[in-house]
């Protein structure tokens, strides 16, 4: 069953049930069903042969046919249950292994996404996606729509049986499920309004527990916490309206299907006893009849719940929809791969709205530039840009000659070493960060970036060393500790472009010293964003950003000049700032 969507990285369609399993569906429904006529037809035999006067049967009972009416009861018991329990398993199933393609479909879409469309989203939002969203689209599909097959062909085959036990009975109760059907969706409106409120209050308290959860030292630091435990408990109490308010819609339908399990049994009951004392049905029919009516009650109420699957499924699917149309790009697109050269970059009009105006300039392989600029000058923007995490407005991004927007990016991400405040340390061991980008390092290749970036300074003030666990972010670490093992992240696998934001802001003299070490023996091109100006004075060219403006372009030996120069004339100015050196 497709929804004519398709996943641009698999060309499939992640809404789509499998065919095998709608077929096992639809044939343990039929067998249910069969089995369920036989089992009736049983009773009613069984009834006729060996039961009493009342019943139809003769003076004598028939022992043989009852006999055999037993065996097919049997028979037709197993059937009913193996279908039961075979259109369960098959639904669910089929619900799990969609929302399995839908997941995967969201989280390569997600990974598409640019840093920045990230974090123009709502956190609550996105993991709602992801669990409450696919949730209930699973429950729409296992237990509304094939579930509600099944339970279609079991009242059809129901319905059936009753009519061929007597007319009167099946026109009374497909009446009456007519009747029901029409209250339940005259009674349905206003479910989506309840629902798509709960849903937006559920992701305000989603989002707003989540910035909590990694900002309640601000919380707490401020002294807020009352302030935010009562917009906590507005929130709170809005949301537990919006729920109750559903859950009076639910109640209602609930009240709907219950009716519909015993209206069946209560019609067949009266139809069928005015038939007898008109002597126009035998009892036998009439007991048979019940049996059926019991029986339809289950499939009735499955069939009425998946209304209320089918409304809560709808906002869910919508919203999975619209966040898959999203812009993302595509990961693997089928265009050449970006080959590795020597770490030349060309900004040909390089624009980002709002952060970066037109930039064109070169760097050349193996160069030494460091971008410095007041705060939101566009620093991070235009290192995030060259990385891949931004994407351009306008211009174009050549690396080592090639452009960057023709190249897939899955070969263009991770070409270069990037350190940056935006880029957190991961949950796992130092190890494991380390090596993030390049799980496959040698040994040889950890001991150098470990020797390289002065981290056997760090790792030596760890209980466990390189295996030392960190927690999301790598929290349970200093801010200085965090920004090192960043940088060992950064240098492995010597990257030919390195680029970092501000790397030395929360080091020591002696991890700076490190840092300063490990930027003169980069064989690679580095691309530094800083204030420092020892850093500064260090580059091969400086370039000064002014509101996302590229306003002048320096060498790193006339701006040591300039300083040594102001250091001179007003050297009360530069007291206590450690000077050019
Ligand atoms: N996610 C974002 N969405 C929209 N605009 C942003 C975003 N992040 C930053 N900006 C804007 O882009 C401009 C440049 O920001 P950027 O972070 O690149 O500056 P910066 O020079 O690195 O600043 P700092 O020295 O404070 O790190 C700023 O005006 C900022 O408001």
């Amino acid at each position: 069953m497709s929804s004519g969507f398709s996943d641009p990285s698999t060309g499939k369609d992640p809404f789509r049930i499998s065919r095998a399993l709608i077929a096992a569906v639809v044939a343990a429904g039929v067998l249910q069903s069969v089995a369920l006529v036989f089992f009736v037809v049983a009773v009613h035999q069984m009834l006729r042969a060996v039961g009493p006067d009342q019943f139809g049967s003769q003076a004598q009972a028939d022992w043989t046919a009852g006999t055999n009416a037993a065996w097919l009861l049997l028979a037709s018991m197993a059937g009913v249950a193996l279908g039961r329990g075979a259109s369960f398993a098959f639904s669910e199933r089929a619900g799990y292994e969609m929302v399995r393609e839908l997941r995967m479909s969201q989280y390569r879409h997600l990974q598409g996404m640019s840093q920045r469309q990230l974090q123009h989203r709502s956190r609550g939002g996105l993991l709602l996606r992801f669990t409450g969203d696919l949730g209930m689209l699973r429950t729409w599909v296992s237990r509304g729509l094939l579930e509600g097959s099944v339970c279609v062909i079991v009242v059809c085959a129901g319905l059936g049986t009753l009519f061929w036990l007597d007319p009167h009975l099946g026109t009374a109760v497909a009446g009456s499920l007519c009747l029901v059907a029409a209250a339940g969706l005259a009674g349905g409106h206003g479910m989506r309004k309840s629902i798509r409120s709960m849903r937006r209050r559920r992701s305000l308290l989603t989002s707003n527990i989540d910035e909590q959860l990694q900002a309640m030292p601000v919380v707490q630091g401020f002294d807020r916490l009352a302030g935010e435990e009562s917009r906590l408990s507005r929130q709170n109490d809005a949301m537990t309206r919006s729920l109750v308010s559903v859950a009076n819609r639910r109640g209602f339908w609930r009240m709907l299907t219950a009716l519909c399990g015993l209206l069946p049994v209560a019609a067949v009951l009266c139809v069928g006893l005015v038939q007898v004392r008109n002597q126009q049905m035998d009892l036998a029919a009439l007991v048979s009849g019940l049996v059926v009516a019991q029986y339809l009650a289950r499939p009735v109420r499955v069939i009425g719940q998946g209304h209320d699957h089918w409304h809560r499924s709808r906002i869910s699917d919508g919203k999975i929809r619209d966040f898959l149309a999203s812009s993302s790009r595509r990961l693997d697109d089928g265009s050449p791969s970006l080959l590795v050269g020597a770490g030349e970059i060309q900004m040909r009009g390089l624009a980002v709205e709002g952060s970066l105006k037109p930039l064109t300039a070169t760097i050349a392989g193996g160069q030494f530039v460091a971008v410095t600029g007041a705060n939101g000058s566009g620093k991070s923007t235009l290192l995030a840009a060259i990385a891949g995490l931004v994407a351009p407005t306008s211009g174009l991004l050549l690396l080592d000659g090639q452009d960057t927007s023709e190249v897939n990016l899955r070969s263009r991400l991770g070409r270069c070493g990037f350190v940056s405040p935006d880029l957190p340390l991961m949950r796992g061991s130092v190890l494991r960060n380390i090596t993030y980008g390049r799980p496959l390092s040698t040994g040889a290749e950890i001991h150098r970036v470990v020797l390289g970036s002065g981290l056997d300074e760090v790792l030596s003030d760890l209980e466990n060393g390189i295996d030392t666990w960190l927690t999301e972010g790598g929290r349970n670490l200093s801010v200085g500790q965090r920004q090192r093992i960043a940088w060992a992240r950064a240098l492995m696998g010597n990257p030919k472009i390195l680029l970092l934001d501000e790397p030395g802001s929360m080091l020591d003299r002696r991890a700076r010293d490190a840092l300063h070490g490990m930027l003169h023996h980069h064989a690679g091109t580095v691309v530094l964003a800083t204030h420092d100006p020892d850093e500064l004075a260090m580059a091969d060219v400086i370039w000064h950003l002014e509101r996302g403006q590229l306003v002048r372009v320096q060498s790193g030996e006339s701006y040591h000049e300039e300083s040594w120069l102001a250091q001179q004339a007003d050297p009360a100015r530069f007291a206590g700032m450690g000077g050019i050196r």
